[in-house]
């Protein structure tokens, strides 16, 4: 059985279809205030896919991750999805505004047990067994301690993959993770992505770095002012070696 959000009617639909997509995209149109900024766009995001969403400043990338997010609405058109519903894990585009809390690396990453602990239970001594261990995965338990506002950008970027694993999410909505992050980083990050698909997780990952895109991912969404596409790529899903590595179940 799926859910299916219909923002023209304003109604909740129950519908029951086949097991093959977590999550459909149907005549969808995705905005702000009702004014539509990308075409309709139609498929199925399966369960296991590893998708990069692609397309030109403006187009509504990000605005359809939020909308995948249920942070806004659709302005046409629905999404299905499944039920019980499925625990996802956004990573925003600007994410620096993290960088204001006054809390610690590790609270910050502590952030992540919310979806099982709830706002009032504080963290069992398993579970910073498990931050840690996040932390160690990403390079910066050192950094435990330390205030978000003293990390560079790439080193934040890290902390939040390290949450996004504790969240142990079922569905990755990721938004130009990469951006500003080095190289050695990127290839890290990629790896635990990879690790994420292989334990079954549901990954859409917008990018706009087209040798990545061909590297690392299976299917492309791509997104132009006229038309919504879906790509087969020629990937071969294979997590990269890394240094360090955690497991954390899916
Ligand atoms: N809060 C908002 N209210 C109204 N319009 C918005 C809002 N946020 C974004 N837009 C507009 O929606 C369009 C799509 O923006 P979006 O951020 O989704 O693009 P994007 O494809 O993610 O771009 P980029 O690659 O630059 O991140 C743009 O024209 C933008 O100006």
């Amino acid at each position: 059985m799926r859910i299916s959000f219909n923002a023209s009617r304003h109604v909740v639909a129950y519908v029951l279809v086949g097991n093959t997509g977590m999550i459909t995209f149907n005549q969808l149109r995705v905005g702000y205030r009702g004014r539509p900024v990308t075409p309709e766009i139609d498929g199925d995001l399966t369960q296991g896919s590893m998708t990069a969403l692609v397309g030109a400043n403006g187009c509504g990338k990000s605005t359809l991750l939020k909308t995948l997010a249920g942070a806004i609405p659709p302005v046409s058109g629905s999404i299905s999805r499944p039920i019980p519903p499925v625990r996802f894990a956004w990573l925003p585009q600007h994410a620096d505004i993290e960088k204001q809390f006054p809390v610690s690396v590790f609270d910050i990453v502590a952030m992540g047990c919310w979806p099982c602990n709830g706002w009032l239970r504080a963290v069992s001594r398993s579970q910073r067994d498990e931050i840690m261990l996040a932390l160690e995965t990403v390079g910066m338990d050192a950094f435990a301690k330390a205030q978000p506002g003293t990390l560079s950008g790439g080193q934040l970027q890290r902390v939040l993959f390290a949450r996004m694993l504790m969240q142990q999410a079922q569905l990755l909505l990721l938004d130009e993770p990469f951006s500003g992050v080095d190289e050695k980083t990127v290839e890290l990050l990629l790896s635990l992505l990879h690790e994420r698909h292989q334990a079954g997780c549901t990954l859409v990952v917008v990018l706009h770095d087209s040798q990545t895109v061909e590297r690392h991912f299976m299917q492309t969404l791509r997104i132009t002012s006229e038309e919504v596409s879906w790509e087969q790529g020629s990937a071969t899903v294979v997590p990269l070696a890394t240094a360090c590595r955690g497991e954390v179940p899916c």
